[in-house]
């Protein structure tokens, strides 16, 4: 199960994935927003990133106008490792290196076609666990640094 959110400036791209989750038979759970008047990215990173931090979703999708905004929202959550991609190769890498579980786009900078291209890549991916010793200092870090 997927967990998407937007802001307003998402809110398209959103819109077109989960209809193509829809047409693909991918199951997904959609945090909003629900329309395009104007709200705060920081509600609508927070919220998956809450949601993926549970363990119940395989991964979580966060789109704002650039991706910026909303992944450094994501990141605030204790557990949460979201990553910007932008191109196939750092698709890849974000599972690759960073076991990244929550992935940002920008509703402005991609295309839908890109979009699904960048999702796919991302979830066709696996762990390289040679990285794993990285994530445990991050891991390590929340865990010393949280009240
Ligand atoms: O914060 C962002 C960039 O990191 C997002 O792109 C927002 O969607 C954007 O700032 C919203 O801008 P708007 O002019 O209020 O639509």
């Amino acid at each position: 199960m997927i967990a998407i959110g937007s802001d307003h400036a998402g809110y398209e791209l959103k819109q077109q994935l989960t209809q193509y989750f829809k047409e693909q038979g991918i199951p997904f759970e959609d945090f909003g927003t629900d329309g395009l008047a104007s709200v705060d990215y920081p509600d609508y990173g927070i919220k998956v990133g809450e949601a993926v931090a549970t363990g119940k979703y395989e991964f979580g999708i966060v789109i704002c106008g650039t991706g910026i905004g909303i992944s450094i929202s994501a990141n605030k959550v204790k557990g949460v490792r979201a990553a910007l991609i932008y191109d196939e190769n750092t698709a890849k890498l974000a599972k690759q290196h960073n076991n990244a579980n929550v992935i940002a786009l920008g509703g402005r900078t991609h295309p839908f076609e890109m979009a699904v291209k960048l999702v796919e890549a991302f979830r066709n991916e696996v762990f390289e666990t040679r990285h794993q010793r990285r994530l445990d200092k991050l891991a390590h870090y929340e865990k010393e640094h949280s009240k």
